[in-house]
């Protein structure tokens, strides 16, 4: 893929408004990455008013890591108004494997086609009916074990789908890139997962998204890799990476990302 810093450039000219329906947890951590990115975050998710929200966001991201039956409702309302007006919204399968509740609500928001699903190994896998060794939120299987879970899942959404791991892999079921770049200490703080999924959104505003998704995780991975080589754990590390975030320029991205056709 040719200059990926672009879709950054492009990302911070727009500095696009991401509604995020997302959990307890990453609120203010995901508000924060998407801030030092450059993008302009809201995380709104009272039913009341989601649908109406939606209708100004430039992107819409739907995480289900604490959601309840009223908040499910709103995601499946919020993502009929990106859909209809022709705007991203990305899908975070938080734990999917782990109850009832996780599997049926995400299987009726595939049925809505999010435009990117954004994942880990594990939970690429469960969303495919694919026995997986998830730890609650945290994946137990590689991701290379959920690639043809990936192409299937892509091609019934007719969206895109990302794996991510120590190397990530994007696909729209027909085309696939892998993305190399990223730091083990990402694993080691919480939302840094879910914050990605904002990222992707935002990167997805009025971008292809295949390329789209792939040059935001490579954007990402480079900032991680930046904060770890000045962190001393993963406490430092969480404030590193908000500063890589906002430093990283889109030069920077096209020197550095690992972004590969397979
Ligand atoms: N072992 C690893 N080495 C390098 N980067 C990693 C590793 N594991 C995860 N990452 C990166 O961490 C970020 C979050 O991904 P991941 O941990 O898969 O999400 P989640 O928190 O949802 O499980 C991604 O940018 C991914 O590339
Ligand atoms: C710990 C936790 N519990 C429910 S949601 C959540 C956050 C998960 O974040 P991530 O998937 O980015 O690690
Ligand atoms: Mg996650």
């Amino acid at each position: 893929m040719e200059h990926p810093g672009q879709y950054l450039a492009t990302m911070r000219d727009a500095a696009p408004l991401v509604h995020n329906i997302t959990n307890f947890v990453a609120m203010n951590v995901m508000a924060n990455v998407l801030i030092a990115a450059g993008a302009s975050p809201a995380m709104v998710h009272a039913r009341a008013e989601v649908a109406e929200f939606a209708g100004i966001a430039a992107a819409l991201t739907v995480n289900i890591g604490t959601a309840d039956p009223e908040w499910a409702q709103g995601m499946e309302e919020a993502a009929a108004v990106m859909t209809s007006a022709g705007r991203p919204w990305v899908l975070d399968p938080v734990g999917v494997g782990a109850t009832r509740f996780r599997q049926e609500l995400c299987a009726r928001l595939i049925e809505a086609r999010p435009t990117v699903v954004r994942g880990n190994a594990s939970e690429i896998l469960a969303l495919a009916g694919t026995a997986a060794k998830a730890r609650g939120v945290d994946a137990g299987d590689s991701v290379a074990a959920a690639e043809d879970a990936a192409r299937a899942l892509a091609t019934r959404t007719g969206g895109v789908v990302a794996v991510t791991g120590a190397e990530d892999f994007v696909t729209d079921g027909t085309s696939g890139l892998r993305v190399g770049n990223g730091h083990a200490l990402m694993t080691r703080v919480t939302a840094l997962g879910c914050s990605l999924t904002g990222v992707v959104g935002a990167f997805c505003a009025g971008q292809p998204p295949l390329e789209a998704t792939a040059a935001a995780l490579a954007y990402y991975g480079i900032a991680g890799e930046r904060a770890a080589a000045q962190a001393a754990g993963p406490g430092s590390f969480q404030v590193a990476f908000l500063d890589a975030l906002h430093a990283v320029t889109p030069a920077e991205v096209n020197a550095s990302a690992r972004i590969v056709p397979v």
